[in-house]
């Protein structure tokens, strides 16, 4: 164990000097998928100057994270910070193998994603009742009947669709949620063509005991290589949430770069996992993510900077605090 001259241990900034996992029985690679530039922008009070997030947005692609979620195509009225949506996806420049998926929560945010050159959307529903009307205004059927109309187009045109289904774990209105209705709303989105069923601790409250019993639920339902989990960090369960998803073979995780997010409709939530920390993580379990932890590091002190504030990753903390990283 010794540091390297960034503050990391360098067997953790540099996975090639670990073993591989597959002896381990976990996945030998994980994708992550940053989501900083949407949901850890979407609850800052102040907006955002759009070319931050153009600049936040292309510092992220050059790190080799594989999908960067752009904004969210949703009513001005909801979100104001998302109400650039159309020039920061016309903003930024695109590397070649990354994703760029945007939010979209009926046909009038498809199609305006569609004409700013969105090439991958995200339909975002709820295993809640209560938090569905509180965050689109509509009850879990109706939602369900607007991503079908999305669903058909974006098949029409050839435009993956991933599916979000919210309060996996627990609802900031409802409190406790039964993993067979988080297995029943993911069944119906990875019906209608979702490739990509993605789990969210809205208010992490989940627990690896929770989290367990939810994807054994949900695996019930659909394929394993079809789950992703998306932990936000509120009471300090992310990286062992994601540990214990990924120990039943889940393969991809959302973060957010210096921890930022939040969801405005949940009320206490605090950032998402922050994605130095699940780097940090699987480069010590031997999992490949193509990521490259100190360019993360650095764009995390590019966003913090701009928006004054302080890094929520520890990663990122420890290694500020040698005084190494600038
Ligand atoms: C869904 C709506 C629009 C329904 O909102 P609504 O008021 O029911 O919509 P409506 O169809 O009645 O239309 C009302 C107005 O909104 C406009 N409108 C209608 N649709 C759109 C659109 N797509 N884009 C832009 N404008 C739109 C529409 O044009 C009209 O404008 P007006 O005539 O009054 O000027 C609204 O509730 C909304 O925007 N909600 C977004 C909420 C949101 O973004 N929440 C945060 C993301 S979810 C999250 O963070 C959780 C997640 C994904 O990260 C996972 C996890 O952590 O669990």
């Amino acid at each position: 164990f010794f540091l390297s001259t960034r503050g990391l241990p360098c067997s953790l900034l540099n996975p090639s000097l670990k073993p591989s996992s597959s002896a381990s029985g976990l996945p030998e690679y994980i994708k992550i998928v940053e989501v900083g530039p949407r949901d850890g922008l979407q609850n800052e009070k102040v907006i955002v100057p759009t070319d931050i997030k153009i600049e936040l947005i292309n510092r992220l692609s050059k790190t080799g994270l594989p999908a960067i979620e752009v904004t969210s195509f949703v009513s001005s009225k909801w979100v104001p910070q998302m109400a650039d949506h159309k020039e920061v996806m016309r903003g930024i420049e695109r590397h070649p193998g990354v994703q760029y998926p945007v939010l979209t929560p009926n046909l009038q945010g498809f199609h305006s994603a569609i004409a700013a050159g969105a090439t991958e959307v995200s339909v975002f529903g709820a295993a809640s009742e209560s938090f569905s009307k509180m965050n689109i205004n509509c009850s879990i059927e109706e939602s369900i009947e607007k991503f079908e109309e999305i669903a058909k187009s974006a098949r029409n045109m050839d435009i993956p669709v991933r599916g979000y289904v919210s309060c996996a774990l627990g609802c900031p209105y409802e409190g406790n949620i039964i993993p067979a209705k988080v297995a029943e709303v993911s069944k119906r989105l990875y019906s209608m063509g979702c490739y990509e069923i993605s789990l969210g601790d809205t208010i992490g409250v989940g627990t690896p005991g929770s989290m367990k019993r939810m994807l054994e639920a949900v695996m019930k339902e659909i394929p394993l290589s079809a789950l992703a989990v998306h932990c936000h960090d509120t009471y300090g369960q992310a990286l062992a949430n994601i540990l214990t998803a990924i120990q039943m073979g889940v393969a991809v995780v959302d973060s957010s770069v210096a921890g930022l997010g939040g969801c405005p409709y949940a009320k206490g939530a605090t950032g998402n996992v922050a994605t130095e920390d699940v780097i940090y993580m699987l480069n010590g379990l031997g999992i490949n993510t193509g990521v490259d932890l100190y360019t993360v590091m650095e764009t995390g002190n590019f966003i913090c900077t701009a928006l004054n504030k302080k890094t929520n990753s520890k990663v990122a903390q420890a290694s500020f605090n040698t005084g190494t990283i600038h």
